[in-house]
């Protein structure tokens, strides 16, 4: 009866926690893409500067880790151990990898904001739908994702909404923007697509393979260690490319002020830990196939709000891309909807035709 108890606690643990990191994730992906492109709307040039922005508010992590530790602390000392929890969870294997993480997200990072700083919001949202189809190819080659017709209905249909897009780009291009310098958004864009929908299943690889049991406190250490490489990395960017130099000249000229310019950088960094924390929270408690659905699912709320925002045009290819994104989400989740029910089913079927025995 404990045992049960316990199980169905934990259950619903992760339910709630699946929830939390569901709600990051919007935040995240209809928010960051916005906020970022603010920057560049408001006179910001700065392509190293906004890519490290996109995981610098690493050190939020700081408050719920150590709410975790005295946590982890209180039940031991409740428990009668002796001995104190360790400030740090994570081994070294695991911090080698988080770590390798870390660098390609900055990479990938950096291949991101050079898109925003080009594009207008809603067709790089377009294009980064893409990345379901990597995600959804590489979860399948490292940890073996299994796919039913309606998860393959969902990849092709959300591939295609963004496919549409690069067939027709003419008239989207931002008023004084070179033809190659948009081509090259484009780019980088689709580059950073693929690279992200690698990284997901990774993060879902490492958690598979690695010795440590994975909690979600151990979740947040890895966030945290991977967005302290990544942000080292594009801070080496920003050295390089004299950014230091000039972002003091940017927040001075920037015609919404000084403290605005400010409060748009701090805005980035906070968002966007919303979005990281968020992915790799549900590929913890549910899949990064998950994950890739969600972001690609949140797109269109993305290019709606531009459009609102940023006067973005809203062109006849942009409403049949977001058609097929909303037909290819409704499609994965009544599919799992479905299976759901199916495995709900085949359980109580199965516990019936076990109990008699014990009658
Ligand atoms: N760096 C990034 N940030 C947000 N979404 C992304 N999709 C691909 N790369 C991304």
């Amino acid at each position: 009866m404990a045992e049960g108890s316990e199980a169905d606690q934990d259950k619903s643990m992760k339910k709630l926690l699946l929830i939390v990191n569901c709600v990051l994730l919007c935040i995240g992906t209809s928010g960051g893409p916005l906020i970022m492109r603010l920057y560049f709307l408001r006179g910001g040039h700065r392509v190293w500067l906004s890519s490290f922005l996109e995981t610098a508010g690493f050190p939020v992590m700081l408050l719920p880790l150590a709410v975790s530790y005295f946590r982890r602390r209180r039940i031991a000392a409740a428990a009668g151990a002796s001995a104190k929890p360790s400030l740090v969870s994570m081994k070294p294997p695991l911090l080698l990898f988080s770590a390798v993480i870390g660098i390609l997200t900055g990479l990938d990072d950096y291949l991101y904001a050079y898109g925003v700083a080009r594009l207008p919001v809603s067709t790089s949202a377009l294009i980064i739908a893409s990345q379901l189809a990597f995600t959804a190819l590489f979860a399948f080659l490292l940890v073996k994702q299994k796919f039913t017709a309606y998860s393959v209905n969902a990849v092709v249909l959300l591939t295609a909404g963004a496919g549409v897009l690069a067939l027709h780009t003419s008239g989207d291009r931002p008023a004084g923007e070179s033809t190659k310098d948009y081509v090259m958004g484009f780019l980088m864009t689709v580059v950073a697509a693929a690279l992200y929908g690698f990284v997901l299943p990774l993060v879902e690889w490492v958690y598979k393979k690695t010795q440590q049991p994975i909690t979600y406190s151990l979740v947040m250490e890895i966030q945290f260690v991977m967005c302290f490489f990544a942000s080292l990395f594009c801070f080496i960017g920003m050295i390089i490319n004299k950014d230091f130099k000039v972002i003091p000249r940017e927040a001075m000229e920037s015609e919404h002020g000084e403290a605005n310019y400010y409060i748009v950088l701090v805005g980035n960094a906070i968002v966007w830990q919303a979005f990281f924390l968020g992915a790799i929270g549900v590929i913890f408690c549910g899949s990064s196939l998950l994950s890739g659905i969600l972001i690609a699912v949140l797109l269109p709320v993305t290019e709606v709000l531009a459009v609102i925002f940023y006067k973005e045009k809203f062109q006849a290819e942009k409403g049949v891309s977001l058609f097929l994104s909303i037909w290819g989400f409704v499609s994965y989740f009544y599919g799992d909807i479905k299976h759901a029910r199916e495995m709900k089913k085949k359980k109580k079927s199965e516990i019936e035709t076990v109990l008699p025995q014990y009658s």
